[in-house]
Protein backbone atom coordinates (compact mmCIF):
# COMPACT_ATOMS: atom_id res chain seq x y z
CA UNK A 1 0.00 0.00 0.00
CA UNK A 2 2.84 2.13 0.59
CA UNK A 3 4.54 2.21 -2.57
CA UNK A 4 1.20 2.54 -4.52
CA UNK A 5 0.19 5.72 -2.59
CA UNK A 6 3.76 6.49 -1.95
CA UNK A 7 3.61 10.16 -2.68
CA UNK A 8 -0.14 10.87 -1.45
CA UNK A 9 0.86 9.68 1.68
CA UNK A 10 4.39 11.28 2.17
CA UNK A 11 2.60 14.88 1.30
CA UNK A 12 -0.48 14.61 3.20
CA UNK A 13 -1.64 17.78 1.50
CA UNK A 14 -4.77 16.25 -0.33
CA UNK A 15 -6.33 13.51 1.76
CA UNK A 16 -8.54 10.71 -0.21
CA UNK A 17 -11.92 11.47 1.99
CA UNK A 18 -14.20 8.80 2.77
CA UNK A 19 -16.64 11.11 5.06
CA UNK A 20 -16.55 13.84 7.60
CA UNK A 21 -19.69 14.60 10.03
CA UNK A 22 -20.20 16.47 12.86
CA UNK A 23 -21.67 14.00 15.96
CA UNK A 24 -20.67 13.16 19.44
CA UNK A 25 -17.35 11.31 19.99
CA UNK A 26 -18.86 7.58 20.92
CA UNK A 27 -15.63 6.16 22.31
CA UNK A 28 -12.70 6.41 24.94
CA UNK A 29 -12.05 8.81 27.45
CA UNK A 30 -13.89 12.01 25.37
CA UNK A 31 -16.87 9.93 25.13
CA UNK A 32 -19.84 12.43 25.03
CA UNK A 33 -17.55 15.57 23.28
CA UNK A 34 -18.66 17.04 20.31
CA UNK A 35 -16.74 17.09 17.34
CA UNK A 36 -16.51 16.89 13.71
CA UNK A 37 -15.20 13.76 12.35
CA UNK A 38 -13.04 13.38 9.34
CA UNK A 39 -12.52 9.76 8.01
CA UNK A 40 -9.44 9.10 5.73
CA UNK A 41 -9.25 6.20 3.33
CA UNK A 42 -6.64 3.96 3.18
CA UNK A 43 -5.84 1.01 5.54
CA UNK A 44 -3.71 -2.37 4.83
CA UNK A 45 -4.18 -3.81 7.85
CA UNK A 46 -7.79 -5.83 7.60
CA UNK A 47 -9.19 -6.74 10.52
CA UNK A 48 -12.17 -9.06 10.10
CA UNK A 49 -14.42 -7.41 12.05
CA UNK A 50 -13.44 -3.58 11.13
CA UNK A 51 -16.68 -1.39 11.18
CA UNK A 52 -15.36 0.81 8.61
CA UNK A 53 -14.30 -1.64 5.92
CA UNK A 54 -15.61 0.92 2.66
CA UNK A 55 -12.50 3.34 4.03
CA UNK A 56 -9.86 0.37 3.05
CA UNK A 57 -9.11 1.01 -0.46
CA UNK A 58 -7.65 4.77 -1.12
CA UNK A 59 -8.66 4.60 -4.55
CA UNK A 60 -12.06 4.53 -4.15
CA UNK A 61 -12.66 7.98 -2.08
CA UNK A 62 -12.35 11.61 -3.43
CA UNK A 63 -9.03 13.69 -2.73
CA UNK A 64 -9.52 16.90 -1.00
CA UNK A 65 -7.11 19.33 0.27
CA UNK A 66 -6.57 19.64 3.40
CA UNK A 67 -7.32 23.48 3.52
CA UNK A 68 -10.83 22.36 2.26
CA UNK A 69 -11.86 19.79 4.48
CA UNK A 70 -10.02 21.93 7.42
CA UNK A 71 -12.80 24.55 5.93
CA UNK A 72 -15.49 22.15 6.54
CA UNK A 73 -15.17 22.04 10.03
CA UNK A 74 -14.53 25.40 11.02
CA UNK A 75 -17.84 26.34 9.12
CA UNK A 76 -19.40 23.76 11.58
CA UNK A 77 -20.03 25.03 15.63
CA UNK A 78 -17.14 22.00 16.39
CA UNK A 79 -14.13 23.01 18.69
CA UNK A 80 -12.30 19.66 18.28
CA UNK A 81 -12.01 17.39 15.09
CA UNK A 82 -11.30 13.64 14.99
CA UNK A 83 -8.83 12.12 12.48
CA UNK A 84 -9.98 8.69 12.23
CA UNK A 85 -9.88 6.25 8.98
CA UNK A 86 -9.08 4.02 7.55
CA UNK A 87 -5.41 4.36 9.04
CA UNK A 88 -4.41 7.76 9.48
CA UNK A 89 -0.51 6.86 10.60
CA UNK A 90 -0.57 5.81 6.78
CA UNK A 91 -0.37 9.48 5.99
CA UNK A 92 2.23 12.57 6.78
CA UNK A 93 -0.61 14.62 8.89
CA UNK A 94 1.41 17.29 9.73
CA UNK A 95 -0.22 19.64 7.22
CA UNK A 96 -3.75 18.52 8.64
CA UNK A 97 -2.34 18.87 12.06
CA UNK A 98 -0.78 22.50 11.40
CA UNK A 99 -4.10 23.47 9.35
CA UNK A 100 -6.29 22.78 12.27
CA UNK A 101 -4.01 24.26 14.72
CA UNK A 102 -4.05 27.76 12.65
CA UNK A 103 -8.14 27.42 13.26
CA UNK A 104 -6.78 26.63 17.01
CA UNK A 105 -8.95 23.74 16.55
CA UNK A 106 -9.03 20.51 19.20
CA UNK A 107 -7.30 17.70 16.86
CA UNK A 108 -7.35 14.14 18.19
CA UNK A 109 -6.49 11.13 16.43
CA UNK A 110 -7.53 7.24 16.35
CA UNK A 111 -4.99 4.93 15.02
CA UNK A 112 -3.68 1.45 15.42
CA UNK A 113 0.13 3.42 15.73
CA UNK A 114 1.03 0.64 12.91
CA UNK A 115 3.42 3.35 11.35
CA UNK A 116 4.95 6.50 12.75
CA UNK A 117 2.42 9.01 13.85
CA UNK A 118 2.89 12.60 12.25
CA UNK A 119 1.93 15.92 13.44
CA UNK A 120 1.14 17.85 16.40
CA UNK A 121 -1.90 16.15 18.23
CA UNK A 122 -3.51 17.29 21.57
CA UNK A 123 -4.51 13.33 22.15
CA UNK A 124 -3.84 10.01 20.13
CA UNK A 125 -6.38 7.01 21.05
CA UNK A 126 -3.63 4.21 20.50
CA UNK A 127 -6.17 0.78 19.49
CA UNK A 128 -3.55 -1.83 18.88
CA UNK A 129 -4.12 -4.53 15.92
CA UNK A 130 -3.20 -8.05 16.06
CA UNK A 131 -2.54 -8.35 12.21
CA UNK A 132 0.31 -5.54 12.70
CA UNK A 133 1.48 -4.26 15.72
CA UNK A 134 2.08 -0.70 17.11
CA UNK A 135 5.53 0.72 16.20
CA UNK A 136 7.66 1.62 19.66
CA UNK A 137 6.96 5.23 18.99
CA UNK A 138 3.14 4.81 18.87
CA UNK A 139 2.72 3.09 22.21
CA UNK A 140 5.23 6.44 23.88
CA UNK A 141 2.72 8.98 22.25
CA UNK A 142 -0.24 7.19 23.24
CA UNK A 143 -2.65 9.38 25.88
CA UNK A 144 -5.75 6.87 25.79
CA UNK A 145 -4.84 2.62 24.96
CA UNK A 146 -8.15 1.49 23.60
CA UNK A 147 -7.60 -2.67 23.58
CA UNK A 148 -10.89 -4.05 21.37
CA UNK A 149 -12.12 -7.55 23.32
CA UNK A 150 -13.41 -9.67 20.09
CA UNK A 151 -12.14 -13.13 22.04
CA UNK A 152 -12.44 -13.02 25.93
CA UNK A 153 -10.60 -16.59 26.28
CA UNK A 154 -6.96 -14.87 24.60
CA UNK A 155 -7.53 -11.06 24.44
CA UNK A 156 -7.57 -9.59 28.09
CA UNK A 157 -3.65 -11.05 27.90
CA UNK A 158 -3.32 -9.19 24.93
CA UNK A 159 -4.48 -6.31 26.66
CA UNK A 160 -2.06 -6.76 29.07
CA UNK A 161 0.81 -6.87 27.50
CA UNK A 162 0.42 -3.14 25.31
CA UNK A 163 -0.02 -1.70 28.24
CA UNK A 164 3.27 -2.36 29.48
CA UNK A 165 4.32 -0.43 26.50
CA UNK A 166 2.43 2.18 26.86
CA UNK A 167 3.81 5.14 28.92
CA UNK A 168 2.48 5.74 32.30
CA UNK A 169 -0.13 8.39 31.98
CA UNK A 170 -1.61 6.42 29.44
CA UNK A 171 -4.93 5.66 30.22
CA UNK A 172 -6.84 2.34 29.66
CA UNK A 173 -9.42 1.13 27.82
CA UNK A 174 -11.34 -2.06 26.96
CA UNK A 175 -13.98 -2.11 24.58
CA UNK A 176 -15.77 -4.99 23.20
CA UNK A 177 -15.91 -5.73 19.32
CA UNK A 178 -19.28 -4.54 18.57
CA UNK A 179 -20.89 -8.06 17.53
CA UNK A 180 -19.75 -9.51 20.44
CA UNK A 181 -21.24 -7.26 22.85
CA UNK A 182 -23.76 -8.89 24.52
CA UNK A 183 -21.46 -11.93 25.14
CA UNK A 184 -18.55 -10.12 26.41
CA UNK A 185 -20.14 -7.59 28.69
CA UNK A 186 -20.43 -9.65 31.51
CA UNK A 187 -16.76 -10.57 31.40
CA UNK A 188 -15.69 -7.12 30.56
CA UNK A 189 -17.46 -5.87 33.63
CA UNK A 190 -15.66 -8.37 35.65
CA UNK A 191 -12.33 -8.21 34.47
CA UNK A 192 -12.32 -3.89 35.06
CA UNK A 193 -13.95 -4.67 38.84
CA UNK A 194 -11.18 -7.04 39.78
CA UNK A 195 -8.25 -4.90 37.31
CA UNK A 196 -9.25 -1.64 38.03
CA UNK A 197 -6.33 0.46 36.04
CA UNK A 198 -8.59 -0.67 33.15
CA UNK A 199 -12.30 1.24 32.25
CA UNK A 200 -14.69 0.53 29.96
CA UNK A 201 -15.18 2.24 26.87
CA UNK A 202 -18.61 1.36 24.98
CA UNK A 203 -19.11 2.26 21.44
CA UNK A 204 -21.96 4.50 22.19
CA UNK A 205 -22.66 6.95 19.10
CA UNK A 206 -24.39 2.95 18.25
CA UNK A 207 -26.52 2.17 21.40
CA UNK A 208 -27.64 6.32 20.51
CA UNK A 209 -27.83 5.54 16.31
CA UNK A 210 -25.94 8.38 15.65
CA UNK A 211 -23.22 8.72 12.69
C1 LIG B 1 -12.39 2.12 12.26
S1 LIG B 1 -11.02 2.39 13.33
C2 LIG B 1 -10.09 3.62 12.41
C3 LIG B 1 -8.83 4.07 13.10
C4 LIG B 1 -7.68 3.06 13.13
N1 LIG B 1 -7.54 2.34 11.93
C5 LIG B 1 -7.83 2.10 14.30
O1 LIG B 1 -8.19 0.95 14.07
O2 LIG B 1 -7.60 2.54 15.43
C6 LIG B 1 -11.72 3.40 14.65
C7 LIG B 1 -11.90 2.72 15.99
O3 LIG B 1 -12.94 1.76 15.88
C8 LIG B 1 -12.54 0.56 16.51
N2 LIG B 1 -13.33 -0.50 15.90
C9 LIG B 1 -13.38 -0.83 14.59
N3 LIG B 1 -14.24 -1.83 14.37
C10 LIG B 1 -14.78 -2.15 15.57
C11 LIG B 1 -15.74 -3.11 16.00
N4 LIG B 1 -16.32 -3.96 15.14
N5 LIG B 1 -16.06 -3.15 17.31
C12 LIG B 1 -15.46 -2.30 18.20
N6 LIG B 1 -14.56 -1.37 17.86
C13 LIG B 1 -14.21 -1.30 16.56
C14 LIG B 1 -11.05 0.51 16.24
O4 LIG B 1 -10.35 -0.36 17.11
C15 LIG B 1 -10.66 1.95 16.46
O5 LIG B 1 -10.47 2.20 17.84
N1 LIG C 1 -19.61 8.86 17.06
C1 LIG C 1 -18.49 8.20 16.71
N2 LIG C 1 -17.48 8.12 17.59
C2 LIG C 1 -16.35 7.48 17.17
N3 LIG C 1 -15.19 7.33 17.85
C3 LIG C 1 -14.30 6.72 17.06
C4 LIG C 1 -14.88 6.45 15.83
C5 LIG C 1 -14.13 5.97 14.67
O1 LIG C 1 -14.71 5.40 13.73
O2 LIG C 1 -12.92 6.18 14.67
C6 LIG C 1 -16.21 6.92 15.90
C7 LIG C 1 -17.32 6.97 15.00
O3 LIG C 1 -17.33 6.43 13.89
N4 LIG C 1 -18.42 7.65 15.46
S1 LIG D 1 -6.81 -0.86 11.57
FE1 LIG D 1 -8.72 0.27 11.94
S2 LIG D 1 -9.52 0.80 9.89
FE2 LIG D 1 -7.90 -0.71 9.59
S3 LIG D 1 -9.00 -2.65 9.47
FE3 LIG D 1 -8.41 -2.40 11.62
S4 LIG D 1 -10.14 -1.33 12.62
FE4 LIG D 1 -10.41 -1.14 10.39
MG1 LIG E 1 -16.42 4.19 14.02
Amino acid sequence: MRDKYKEIFEAGTDLPLVEDFYTIQGEGFHTGKPAYFIRIGGCDIGCRWCDSKISWNPKEHRLISVEEVVRKAVESPAKSVVVTGGEPSLYNLEPLCSELKKHNIENFLETSGAYEITGEWDWICLSPKENKAPVASSYKKANELKVIIFDIEKDFAIAEEHAKLVGDDCLLFLQSEWSQYVHNVKPIVEYVKNNPKWNISLQSHKFMRIP
